[in-house]
């Protein structure tokens, strides 16, 4: 990624809140901060305190590391407050043992489990997909225009770049604009065409169901890029499905089912001549908060079944074809011809991909991009918390 200054707008919320902000009170091992904005009161523990003092004795500022000994947390006197105040954006605490810490109260607004949102996710279908094109210059050029891109990936988990040469090295250059080329088995940037290189229909000129990518690799790609270099024929076209919107769908028409491909695995493998990739897992991962955060699914990858418990088999298959049909209802796939110069960045964690049969010369090029790579981007722009 081409180097620009560090995006660091503090987000219009926090601002005003930080303003808000101004009585500290002190109870046992916890302080509180009150903002008549907020309406209630903001609780902030003596040790969490105490682990985030970001003086230059508590955490190295260069290396952005933690010098603080966490075991140091174990003494009383380490974690005890013994004044606190506030001061415009400045929280100052002088702790028992003498220590003396300063926080910016912007920045515990911006940490505190107490005020984290998630993202705003535009979920859609093939009524109201409505997807960005970001012109190849302006993208290459314009912070601004990399940040919107960002912002439209985090949303809706799709974008295009418009009017890139198209060869393999310019659609390599737009990529890492963004992010680093990751590498795989199939190399960094791949050009495929029905020349059957490797173990997959990807290499074949037939149909693909709607998929996510590497549900056989521990950690599935983060983002796929496809360029349609050349194409003289038919057919071809791609299909994109939004995977949470399909699972939101799935989730209100079968709990149960949800529930069971949530948590049991469906293993995916890829198997060539001298790889056996396989990864066991569940189709929906979540986060803490139980939140859909990564949708593994496809059925053309998938392991033998070793990992349901035999009295379960049934059930199982009957929720896999009711996601499934979910996935292929008309109303959730989105038909798109990918022509020369449109590079497309789709989210892998959460948008199924697909492809019509197609006769003729068609050739691709495309890479993977690492999800911490894609998420760092996003984090460095300010579009991911
Ligand atoms: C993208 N590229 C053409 C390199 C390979 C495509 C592999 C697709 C594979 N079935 C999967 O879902 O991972
Ligand atoms: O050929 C295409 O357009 C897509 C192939 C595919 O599904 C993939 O590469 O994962």
């Amino acid at each position: 990624m081409k180097q620009v200054l560090k995006q660091n707008p503090v987000s219009g919320v926090f601002k005003c809140l930080v303003r808000s902000v101004t009585n500290v009170f002190l109870h046992e091992g916890r302080l509180q901060l009150h903002s008549e904005k907020l309406g209630k009161p903001l609780c902030f523990y003596n040790v969490w305190l105490r682990d985030h003092c970001r003086c230059n004795e508590c955490y190295h500022v260069r290396t952005n590391q933690r010098l603080f000994d966490i075991l140091k947390l174990d003494q009383d006197s380490v974690s005890k407050i013994n004044k606190a105040c506030v001061k415009e954006d400045l929280l100052t605490v002088s702790w028992a043992d003498g220590h003396k810490s300063t926080y910016s109260i912007n920045w515990l607004l911006q940490h505190t489990h107490q005020l984290k949102s998630r993202n705003s996710l535009e979920l859609w279908d093939s009524s109201n997909l409505k997807i960005d094109y970001y012109p190849y210059e302006k993208f290459m050029s314009c912070d601004k225009v990399l940040r919107d891109f960002l912002v439209a990936m985090v949303s809706k988990g799709v974008a295009i770049v418009s009017d890139v040469p198209p060869s393999v090295i310019k659609t390599r250059e737009t990529v890492e604009r963004l992010s680093p080329v990751m590498k795989t088995f199939y190399g960094e940037m791949w050009e495929f065409s029905d020349n059957l290189e490797y173990s997959d229909t990807a290499y074949t000129s037939d149909a693909i169901e709607s998929h996510t990518d590497t549900t056989y690799m521990l950690q599935s790609v983060g983002i796929q890029v496809l360029h349609c270099l050349k194409h003289n024929g038919e057919g071809g076209e791609n299909t994109l499905v939004d995977g949470f919107n399909c699972v939101k769908q799935f989730k209100n028409e079968s709990y149960q089912g949800y529930n069971m491909l949530s948590s049991l695995s469906t293993p995916g493998e890829y198997i060539d001549g001298e790889r056996h990739y396989k990864c066991d897992l569940p189709m929906l991962l979540h986060n803490q908060e139980n939140e859909l955060i990564r949708v593994r699914y496809n059925t053309h990858d998938r392991a033998p079944l070793e990992t349901v418990p035999p009295t379960l088999i049934p059930e199982y298959y009957r929720h896999l074809i009711h996601l499934t049909k979910i996935i292929r209802n008309p109303k959730n796939v989105y038909l798109l011809k990918l022509t020369p110069g449109n590079v497309i960045f789709m989210d892998n964690w959460r948008i199924l991909h697909g492809r019509l049969a197609y006769t003729g010369a068609r050739v691709m090029t495309g890479c993977y991009i690492d999800r911490s790579d894609f998420e760092s981007s996003a984090r460095f722009f300010n579009v991911l918390p």
